[in-house]
């Protein structure tokens, strides 16, 4: 009998996985492997871990929602807190794997993991798929990654022009009980990953909760319930309040839910309730994730380096202390502390938000940059490589940004807190 193994990293989902799907549809038996790496979890230099409490609760609750979606498909998920290149061999050999199905990565990091187990695993076949893009990378209209243009626009218009968002692709068909394996593994918990358990504060913009079925709950609830996207681009850049954008941003960077999946959600919004700018707009911003993830494709490590993809040498200093105030929230700019209190207390920041501090950070007080990506890396609950760095070097000068604006910060908030509801709420303890 033929075995397939579907290991899951950052797609973390049963709907539209092509990996997931082809390792069904291949072989008669598929078992299912998470590994919660602790390199993940590991303090930086900076002194904070890299994956920080928010994150790694959703991470939890996403692989537990994970295991019961495929409990239904007959399909045990082995979950383990090691390195896949080290449990990723016992299993394969103890169940006689055949072929390792998994999403595409090309950050550096995750593809020595990749080689490591191709080293360890010579005769076995490996599978890898991009499924966490809206524009599949063998549709796009450029022969090569290092075609794709620096500016946003540009690539946004030829891929509406030129590229069809593909179908999704359906839950695999339920497999025999017989596929069932024995499977005592268990989820860790906070405390085991070294972290601590908390209490959600009761200012949290929203209550972020992992897993893919609490993803297509929001969009339920966003799109079809309240029919707020209808209003999505006049809203987005609130601050306070779980409405003012779509929040799909956690489930999307673990790949609870594809963009594929929201793409064909808004325009059945658009056939059976209305078509707008609105609507458009959620289109407008899942391209920009694309195009962060396209700039990674093309620069590779550049995106971590001081200069960026511009190789741009400028004037940066870095003291640690700047580094503690700025991360306490005191500096001094009430607008800059108060959104740094927030994502301190909660994971979260509204896109506003992040482009100021980022801004304040690297254009006011001229500090490397990257230890302020680090910092949102180690406390967003949304983290995600290419967003998270592609937007960082953007707003410091070193990216995608043909204006390289810097951010007048008091005058942002006089336009979007003038009765500093904002502030109040989050420069109180
Ligand atoms: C300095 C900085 C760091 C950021 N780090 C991350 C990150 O690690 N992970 C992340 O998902 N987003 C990041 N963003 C982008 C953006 O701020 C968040 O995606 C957004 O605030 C999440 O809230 P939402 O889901 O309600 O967004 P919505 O406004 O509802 O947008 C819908 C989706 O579009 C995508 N999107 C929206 N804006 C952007 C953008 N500027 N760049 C890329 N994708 C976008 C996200 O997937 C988002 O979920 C960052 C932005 C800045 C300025």
């Amino acid at each position: 009998m033929s075995t397939g193994l579907i290991w899951f990293e950052n797609n973390l989902r049963v709907k539209d996985n092509k990996a997931l799907f082809e390792a069904c549809e291949k072989h008669e038996q598929v078992i299912a492997v998470y590994c919660f790496d602790p390199r993940k979890f590991k303090k930086t230099k900076y002194g904070f871990p890299k994956t920080g409490k928010f994150r790694a609760k959703f991470l939890i609750e996403s692989i537990k929602n994970l295991q019961e979606n495929l409990n239904q498909l007959n399909i045990s998920l082995l979950i383990f807190l090691q390195k896949p290149e080290e449990i990723i061999p016992e299993i394969a050999r103890n169940h006689k794997i055949e072929a390792i199905y998994f999403q595409e990565e090309w950050t550096t990091e995750e593809k020595q993991i990749i080689a490591a187990l191709k080293k360890k695993l010579p005769t076995i076949d490996f599978q890898s798929f991009y499924t966490q893009f809206l524009f599949h990378p063998e549709d796009i209209a450029y022969g090569d990654f290092n075609e794709i243009p620096k500016v946003y626009t540009e690539f946004r218009k030829k891929c509406e022009q030129y590229v069809d968002v593909r179908k999704e692709i359906e839950i695999p068909k339920q497999k025999p009980e017989s596929n069932r394996i024995k499977n005592t593994s268990k989820t860790p918990n906070l405390k085991e990953l070294g972290l601590e358990d908390y209490q959600q504060d009761s200012r949290t913009a929203f209550s972020f909760k992992g897993g893919e079925d609490e993803a297509w709950k929001r969009i339920d609830y966003y799109f079809w319930k309240t029919t707020k996207l209808s209003e999505y681009k006049q809203t987005r850049n609130g601050l306070l309040g779980k409405d003012y954008s779509s929040k799909l941003s956690a489930w999307l960077a673990n790949g609870s839910i594809s963009a594929v999946s929201i793409f064909h959600q808004v325009k059945k919004f658009e056939h059976e309730i209305t078509k707008n700018q609105d609507t458009y707009w959620l289109i407008f911003e899942l391209i920009w994730r694309d195009f962060f993830k396209y700039t990674s494709l093309k620069h590779g490590n550049s995106i971590f380096k001081l200069s960026g993809i511009l190789d741009k040498k400028l004037d940066w200093k870095f003291s640690i202390e700047s580094l503690q105030q700025w991360i306490n929230g005191e500096t001094k700019e009430d607008f800059v502390n108060a959104n740094i209190n927030e994502i301190a207390a909660t994971g979260f920041m509204s896109n506003r938000g992040r482009q100021n501090v980022n801004s304040f950070w690297a254009k006011e007080l001229k500090q490397d940059w990257r230890a302020g990506a680090a910092y949102f890396e180690s406390v967003l609950v949304d983290y995600d490589v290419h967003s998270n760095w592609g937007n960082w070097m953007y707003n410091s000068g070193v990216g995608n940004d043909p204006r390289d604006r810097k951010f007048n910060i008091k005058k942002q908030a006089d336009l979007y807190d003038p009765d500093n509801q904002y502030v109040d709420t989050w420069l109180k303890k």
